[in-house]
């Protein structure tokens, strides 16, 4: 069965080799080495989780596979200013154009406009979008497990690692789980979203988070949307949160940041 995911990795090995065409690796390494200085992703989330909060990741998302059109027209630097007053921890944007409508553009307006630490949202499959993250101020990458072997996921943690960024290492399912847990770094998202099914289900942060090994820090992924939501995944262990659509579809995206911070 061919998955969303399938289709944007296939097209994203054209835009990777496109980008190949446009920068060799010494040249964005140059830039990336020369960007903003990294905000500290990681950090900002055990800062808010130490004060007692819940640790959002809030993300700009225009549209996407599942959902279909969000909000074609969401302006990146008032989204992103009213994730930082609801009180974000950290933001994420897509960068992917053909299946969420995102582009560097807004991962530049949304650097210059708040001062939180931002993930770029991205489908990595080479090292080099990695450089190009960084160059364009991304303070975390993703490395998505369905999409990459151990050794390429590797790689990207280290060329991030070299940067100076956070990485975080996205799974669906127990055997990912495993191979996540082998890799040198500390965020795992647990991703609640089923791309072959394309439904969440909040039940895979619970089933998978007792299985992170000592050392790995969890962050639930995909179809959260209300405080009871939160209440349920914080009985898992979850305190850190990566949410899109419910956010971007909300009428009051500052008084629905709040409540979510604040559930218990
Ligand atoms: O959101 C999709 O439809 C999707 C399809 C194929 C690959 C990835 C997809 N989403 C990326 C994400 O991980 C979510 O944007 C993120 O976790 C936020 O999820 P949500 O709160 O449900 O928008």
């Amino acid at each position: 069965m061919i998955t969303a995911l399938d289709r944007i990795i296939e097209y994203k090995r054209d835009e990777v080799a496109a980008l190949k065409r446009r920068h060799s690796a010494s040249d964005l390494l140059r830039t990336a080495r020369t960007a903003a200085p990294p905000r500290g992703f990681e950090a900002a989330l055990s800062q808010t989780v130490s004060e007692g909060a819940n640790a959002l990741i809030c993300e700009l998302k225009r549209k996407s596979p599942s959902a279909g059109m969000i909000e074609a027209g969401a302006d990146p630097i008032s989204v992103a200013q009213q994730y930082e007053q609801g009180g974000a921890a950290c933001l994420s944007v897509l960068t992917d154009m053909p299946s969420f409508g995102g582009s560097l553009d807004d991962l530049a307006a949304v650097h210059n406009s708040v001062s939180l630490p931002i993930l770029r949202k991205e489908f990595m499959i080479d090292t080099l979008q990695v450089m190009e993250a960084r160059a364009h101020s991304a303070d975390a990458i993703l490395v998505i497990l369905s999409a990459v072997d151990d050794a390429l996921a590797s790689d990207l943690i280290s060329t991030a690692n070299d940067l100076d960024m956070d990485v975080i290492v996205e799974v669906h399912d127990e055997a990912e789980l495993e191979r996540a847990n082998r890799l040198p770094t500390t965020l795992i998202g647990v991703n609640n979203r089923d791309l072959k099914r394309m439904v969440t289900d909040l039940s895979a942060t619970e089933r998978l988070a007792p299985q992170l090994a000592a050392g790995k820090t969890l962050i639930s992924e995909s179809g959260i949307s209300t405080p009871e939501h939160i209440q349920r995944l914080r009985k898992a262990g979850a305190r850190r949160f990566l949410i899109g659509e419910s956010l971007m579809k909300s009428t009051d995206r500052i008084q629905a940041c709040k409540a979510l911070c604040n559930a218990t």
